[in-house]
């Protein structure tokens, strides 16, 4: 019964959805962490605790409500002592997303259809490891069994982009773009600000002594990562707050922050605001989609901060207000440079309804310009998806959503996809069941298909000139 082929789908209608219309659907991953490197060096793991572990911070989250010491989680411990404590924490993770996809992972890539526990784990570690080291399981070989068409990573706005570059010329099963996430740039505050603005000046050949001049820098980043085929950006907006600034006022902000001073909460919001805004009016003018990350409530442990960095495991959820700011953010762009189609994830589910009203106010021209984000982070689980797609549904047209992305780091995660094709059509079999939705397959089907792949086919506008991967909706 455990992830049979019909786990998840309980009616007859809910089955037929998913086997025949959205299981075969190809993938597009439009936003994950992916190291491009990688993508293009394509080597082989080592073993199932490098593709697996390394990085993993949902799986070190629960190791660490384990008890398991941080030494068999991002220490010195061996990869088989590491990969032992996983077996050991997951018989307990029952009802949490991570025991369906670690053994759904076992399944689909490597055969396993055991349970992984601490009695089981040396045999799987040998069979895994041995079919790692086949041709087909290198980082590339994982992606192309998975039906991948593209991928997009997150990229620093200074960086190079040569491993896309590389990859553009040599991988013809997929494609991989950047994303265009300027955090550095907005986060004037940060103590790395200034260092980085100098990686900005040599990725541009562009002076950023001045905010003129960092403007002039981003624009011809945008430019650069729109010929390497980006068509997204992404922010982390972990805090929301808006205050508009003048020009002169915004460059006296940049000027005080250069010279190595400390900026008031004020300035940094203007600064933030006035930035914010110019770059919307980027991806405006080049037809991009904007991400916004809101309300994650990060780096909450400063002792495994200051040893491990961000993105470990330490992020909670904010729960500020957020609805003002960002009708101001958004407002200001509709009325100015015009918004570009954005998607909105919330870290906080709790700021859905409000989330999904406000983007009602900018629909227009393209079907669904303003997205609600698929279920994000923590709440990329069962009830968390089924949350999301209710109330799109309810307060959007659900038709039209661009479906699901990865958001991960490991080359692995394209299970993800499935399970959320299964939550998908397990809701719209659900409502054609009660009498809410007809009972009918072909109109049915082709909304699996379309949220599963061909709206984000069409929505990115992914360009596919050479490529037999090409994107078609
Ligand atoms: O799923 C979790 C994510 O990968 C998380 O690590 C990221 O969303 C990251 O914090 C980011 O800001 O991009």
């Amino acid at each position: 019964m455990f992830l049979n082929e019909d786990f998840m789908l309980s009616g007859e209608t809910a089955r037929l959805l998913f086997h025949n219309h959205a299981k075969t659907m190809p993938i597009i991953d439009y936003h994950c962490h992916l190291d491009p490197r990688e993508i293009y060096e394509d080597q082989p793991f080592e073993n199932l605790t490098a593709a697996w572990l390394y990085g993993d911070h949902y799986k070190w989250r629960l190791m660490r409500a384990n008890g398991v010491p941080e030494s068999h989680i991002t220490g010195d411990a061996s990869d088989y002592d590491k990969f032992l404590a996983w077996a050991r924490t997951l018989p307990k993770a029952v009802g949490n997303p991570l025991y369906s996809w670690t053994h759904l992972e076992l399944r689909r890539f490597f055969g396993v259809e055991e349970m992984l526990n601490e009695a089981t784990a040396p045999a799987i570690w040998e069979k895994v490891n041995r079919k790692l080291a086949e041709p087909g399981f290198t980082r590339r070989g994982l992606i192309r069994s998975s039906g991948v068409k593209v991928i997009c990573t997150t990229d620093d706005p200074a960086d190079s982009l040569e491993y896309h570059k590389l990859l553009s010329g040599s991988e013809t099963a997929f494609q991989v773009f950047p994303t265009f996430r300027p955090d550095k740039a907005l986060n004037i505050d940060a103590e790395g600000f200034a260092a980085w603005t100098l990686k900005l000046e040599s990725a541009s050949g562009l002076p950023v002594k001045s905010y003129a001049g960092l403007l002039d820098a981003l624009r011809n980043r945008v430019a650069f990562f729109h010929e390497q085929g980006c068509r997204l950006s992404d922010h982390a907006l972990d805090v929301l707050r808006y205050e508009a600034g003048e020009a002169e006022a915004v460059e006296a902000i940049f000027a005080k922050r250069m010279q190595g001073a400390a900026l008031s909460p004020e300035e940094i919001t203007r600064y933030r605001t006035e930035l914010l805004t110019a770059l919307i009016g980027f991806y405006h003018d080049k037809d991009w989609t904007m991400q916004l990350h809101l309300h994650a409530y990060r780096n909450n442990n400063t002792p495994m901060f200051q040893r491990l960095g961000p993105d470990t495991g330490y992020d909670g959820i904010n729960d500020l207000p957020l609805t003002t700011a960002l009708s101001q953010l958004l407002d200001r762009a509709e009325s100015g440079s015009g918004l570009p189609k954005t998607i909105l994830y919330s870290l906080n589910p709790g700021d859905y309804p409000a989330l999904l009203a406000l983007l009602g106010c900018y629909q227009k021209d393209t079907p669904g310009k303003l997205q609600l984000g698929s279920g994000w982070w923590y709440n990329d689980t069962r009830s968390g998806m089924r949350q999301q797609l209710t109330l799109l549904a309810e307060g959007s047209l659900l038709g039209n959503f661009v479906g699901m992305l990865t958001d991960s780091r490991s080359f692995l995660s394209y299970t993800r996809h499935e399970y959320f094709r299964r939550v998908l059509c397990g809701l719209l079999g659900e409502l054609a069941e009660r009498g809410e939705a007809p009972d009918d397959l072909e109109v049915l089907g082709a909304m699996a298909r379309d949220i599963s792949y061909n709206n984000a086919a069409g929505y990115f506008g992914f360009q596919t000139a050479g490529s037999e991967a090409g994107v078609t909706a």
